[in-house]
C-alpha cells in the first residue's frame, strides 16, 4: 500500500569562556554568565569557520568529557570507551550510550545552561548556528569545531496547532515540533550531523573508517548521503527494495551515495549491514550507534526552550526502530538532572498497528517481548519489525510513565488528512503520532488542558504518493473519509460558475 519506489534506481558572540582551573568552582549565577555579546565576522576573516578557529586558539582547552558505557549498566560497570573508539555494542553484546561527565556539567547552574543555549538561537556563528551544536558541551564536547560537519540543522519550529487542536480535540495547548523541515527533511540530520562530524574527525585522526553505510527507509539514507557528501566522504546504503517512497530513494542517489537496492525488508538490511560493517571499513550510521541519539535529544532540549523552559505535559513520538524515543528522553532528562528544568513530561511512543512490537510489549505488560513480521503500511520508514533499540524504548519509556499506542492504516491517514485541513502537511508517521493523541483524548488519558507535543518526523512532501492514493480515494479498503479529489470541470464559463455555486453554498455561514 506505501508508495513504492520506482525500478530505477562562536558567536564568537556565544562562545563559552571556560575557567582556567580545573578545581571544582562554585556554580555560576546568570549574573556571573560568561557569553560574550560580538557578532560573527568582526576580525577581519573570510569566513564563520575562519573566525571560529581563531576564537579557538585564544580559548583554554574544554573540560567536558563523554565516553562509552554498556546502556543501563550495573552502577559497578568499569566498561567504557572513548569516543574515539570504532564500538558498537557493550562486551555482553548489548547497547551502548554515550554518558557524559555530568560533575563537570554540573559545576555551572541550570541558569547558566538556559542563558549559553538561549543566546545561541537564530546566530551564523560555527558551529553553535546548528540546534545541536549550540548545545555541544552536552552533545560532543571534544571535537573540534573545525571538524563539525553541520547544515546548521535543528531550530525547528514548534507550531501551535490552533486549529487542529480546538476543532477536533477541544485542546487549547496542542504543538508540533515540526522535526521533519529540516536539511533533508526529517530528523535524521540531527543524528547524522553528530555522526559524520565524528567520523570526519576519526579520518583525519588516520582511523581506518573508508566510508559510512546504513540500513534504511528513507530517511537515514537521505540524511547520511546528504552529510557525507557535504563532507566528501563516501557513503552506502542499502535499501528495502520498492518499500521507500521516490521523494526518499532520490536523495542519496542525487548525493552520490551507493545505493544498493535489496531485495528484503528493512529488518534484512539492518542485519547485512551489521555483518558488513564488521568486516569491512565503513562505519555504523543506523540508531544501534549511540552518537546518532546525542544530536537526536536536542530536539527535545528544544522543545523546552521553545517554551521558555516551561515542560509540557505529553510529548508524543512515532517509534520504528526506536532510537528516537530513547532520545527525546535523555534530552528531557539531562535537562532535569542538570538543573535546567524540575522534571520530564510523559512520553507517548506511537507505532504502525501493521509494525507493532513495541505496543504489543508494552500491553502484555512488559512479559515478553517478540519482535514482528512488519507488513506494508503508509507509515513506510516505520515498518521495522525488530527494532534494535527496544531496551532503549522500555527504558524511556518505564522512566517517563510513559505509554504506547498504535493505529490502524485507515486511522493514521484520516489523522493525517484531518491534520492536513487544518493547513499543516504532514507524514504519515506524523499521523500515527496524532492519531494516538486522538485516542488518548478520547480515553480521557490527555485532558483538554493538558499541553501537549506531537514529534512530526519528516516533511509531508517526501510521502506526497500516499496523499495523492487517499484523495483519490483509491485506496482497497479504506474509507478515505477527509478525501478532497480536485472536481474534474469543462473549459465553459457556465460549467466553472455551476461547480463554484455549489461550493459556496456548502460554505455559506449557517444562521
Ligand atoms: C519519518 C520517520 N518517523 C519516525 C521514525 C522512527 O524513529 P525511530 O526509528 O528512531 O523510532 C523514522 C525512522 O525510523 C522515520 O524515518
Ligand atoms: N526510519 C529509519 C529507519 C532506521 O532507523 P535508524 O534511526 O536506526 O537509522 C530510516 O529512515 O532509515
Amino acid at each position: 500500500m506505501a508508495s513504492s519506489s520506482s525500478s530505477l534506481f562562536h558567536s564568537s558572540s556565544s562562545s563559552l569562556f571556560l575557567p582556567s582551573s580545573s578545581k571544582p568552582r562554585p556554580k555560576l549565577k546568570p549574573t556571573h554568565f560568561t557569553v560574550k555579546a560580538q557578532s560573527p565576522l568582526t576580525h577581519n576573516t573570510s569566513n564563520i569557520r575562519d573566525e571560529a578557529r581563531r576564537q579557538n586558539a585564544t580559548h583554554e582547552p574544554h573540560r567536558f568529557s563523554a565516553k562509552y558505557v554498556p546502556f543501563n549498566a550495573d552502577p559497578s560497570s568499569t566498561e567504557s570507551y572513548s569516543l574515539d573508539e570504532i564500538v558498537y555494542r557493550s562486551q555482553s553484546g548489548g547497547l551502548l550510550d554515550v554518558q557524559h561527565d555530568l560533575s563537570a556539567l554540573k559545576r555551572f547552574d541550570g541558569a547558566y545552561w538556559r542563558s549559553l543555549f538561549d543566546s545561541r538561537v537564530g546566530k551564523t556563528t560555527w558551529p553553535y548556528g546548528s540546534g545541536v551544536w549550540s548545545k555541544k558541551e552536552w552533545v560532543l564536547p571534544e571535537i573540534d569545531s573545525d571538524h563539525i560537519v553541520s547544515a546548521f540543522e535543528g531550530n525547528s519550529n514548534l507550531f501551535w496547532a490552533e486549529r487542529f487542536g480546538k476543532h477536533f480535540l477541544s485542546m487549547d495547548e496542542l504543538w508540533v515540533k515540526h522535526c521533519g523541515i529540516s536539511h533533508t527533511g526529517s530528523f535524521k540530520d540531527l543524528g547524522m550531523t553528530v555522526l559524520v562530524s565524528q567520523v570526519n574527525r576519526l579520518r583525519k585522526m588516520n582511523r581506518p573508517v573508508v566510508g559510512v553505510g546504513c540500513a534504511s527507509t528513507g530517511d537515514t539514507s537521505a540524511a547520511l548521503s546528504a552529510y557525507c557528501a557535504s563532507a566528501g566522504i563516501p557513503s552506502i546504503v542499502f535499501l528495502p527494495a520498492n518499500r521507500i517512497s521516490i521523494a526518499q530513494l532520490v536523495q542519496p542517489i542525487a548525493n552520490g551515495a551507493f545505493v544498493l537496492s535489496i531485495d528484503t525488508d528493512f529488518d534484512g538490511c539492518m542485519q547485512l549491514i551489521r555483518e558488513v560493517t564488521a568486516e569491512l571499513p565503513i562505519y555504523l550510521a543506523n540508531s544501534l550507534n549511540s552518537l546518532r541519539l546525542e544530536g537526536q535529544k536536542t530536539a527535545a532540549i528544544e522543545i523546552l526552550q521553545q517554551f521558555d523552559w516551561q515542560v509540557p505535559d505529553w510529548v508524543i513520538v512515532p517509534g520504528g526502530n526506536l532510537g528516537n524515543i530513547y532520545a527525546f528522553y535523555k534530552g528531557f532528562k539531562m535537562c532535569q538532572e542538570l538543573g535546567l528544568v524540575d522534571r520530564i513530561p510523559r512520553l507517548v511512543c506511537a507505532q504502525a498497528a501493521n509494525a507493532d512490537p513495541l505496543y504489543l510489549y508494552f500491553k502484555s505488560g512488559w512479559k515478553e517481548f517478540k519482535p514482528v513480521k512488519a507488513t506494508t503500511t503508509f507509515a513506510s520508514a516505520i515498518q521495522i519489525g525488530d527494532p534494535v533499540s527496544i531496551d532503549r524504548a522500555v527504558y524511556a519509556l518505564k522512566n517517563s510513565n510513559g505509554i504506547v499506542e498504535e493505529a490502524t492504516e485507515e486511522e493514521l491517514m484520516d489523522a493525517m488528512a484531518q491534520a492536513d485541513s487544518t493547513g499543516m502537511f504532514i507524514c504519515p508517521h506524523t499521523g500515527v503520532a496524532l492519531s494516538a493523541l486522538i485516542k488518548l483524548r478520547n480515553s480521557g488519558v490527555i485532558k483538554a488542558g493538558d499541553r501537549t507535543v506531537v514529534v512530526s518526523t519528516a516533511h509531508g512532501l517526501k510521502f506526497t504518493q500516499s496523499k495523492i492514493d487517499y484523495h483519490s480515494n483509491n485506496i482497497r479498503d479504506m474509507n478515505c473519509r477527509y478525501a478532497n479529489p480536485p472536481v474534474q470541470v469543462k473549459a465553459d464559463f457556465g460549467s466553472v460558475m455551476d461547480v463554484l455555486k455549489k461550493y459556496l453554498q456548502s460554505k455559506a455561514p449557517r444562521h
